[in-house]
């Protein structure tokens, strides 16, 4: 089977970064800034960066419903740190006009871990990553405060919930991209090979 074809979505954010991981993990990535370039693509990243700016862009850009839409209709989709929070049903300290795409019953907090001065760096147990622990990097990073029931925590640092996952869509408040370990970026991109899998039967 050919390599999936796994967008980023690049209005803002660590856009490259995740680029490349995803071409260590054998998929084949490419920007997203457009409606168009969403319809062709079998899975979505949502980088880190400022998700206060990612939502105001998405809605510029008509890319606000069409994510929307695809998350909905079981696109997978995998939100680090900023694209974690696009990926909440609920912010907890919303910025004024700030939307989310949603998918994951979850309420997430902004800058839970405080600024960027406080960024660090932790070993993190990954549910579903085998091996050694992920080191997570984590810059202004949301945590999530609470999930309903058909969310799956994944990965807990200092008591507070760092990675969820709700069927196709999975996010981390922190980096994998960041590292060069790509066994992250490995588990997403095998979630979109099955949704292939799935859509060919
Ligand atoms: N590294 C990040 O993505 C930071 C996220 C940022 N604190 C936000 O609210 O969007």
């Amino acid at each position: 089977m050919t390599a999936p074809v796994i967008g980023v979505l690049a209005l803002q954010g660590d856009v490259r970064e995740h680029l490349t991981a995803l071409a260590a993990a054998e998929a084949e990535a490419g920007p997203v800034r457009r409606p168009e370039e969403l319809a062709e693509v079998d899975g979505l990243v949502i980088p880190g960066g400022e998700s206060t700016t990612i939502s105001k862009l998405a809605v510029l850009f008509g890319l606000m419903e069409p994510l929307r839409a695809r998350v909905r209709a079981g696109m997978p989709v995998y939100g680090t740190c900023a694209g974690m929070i696009m990926l909440a049903d609920k912010i907890l300290d919303p910025r004024s006009g700030q939307e989310t795409v949603g998918g994951i019953d979850m309420i997430v907090r902004r800058n839970a871990f405080g600024r960027q001065n406080e960024s660090f760096e932790a070993a993190v147990e990954v549910k579903g990553v085998p091996g050694e622990p992920v080191e997570g990097v984590f810059i202004r990073a949301p945590w999530v405060e609470s999930v309903g029931a058909s969310a799956e925590v994944l990965a807990e640092h200092g008591g507070h919930i760092v990675a969820v996952r709700q069927g196709n869509a999975l996010a981390t408040s922190f980096h994998p991209e960041l590292t060069g370990d790509h066994r992250v970026h490995r588990l997403f991109t095998d979630m979109v090979r099955a949704y292939r899998r799935g859509e060919s039967l």
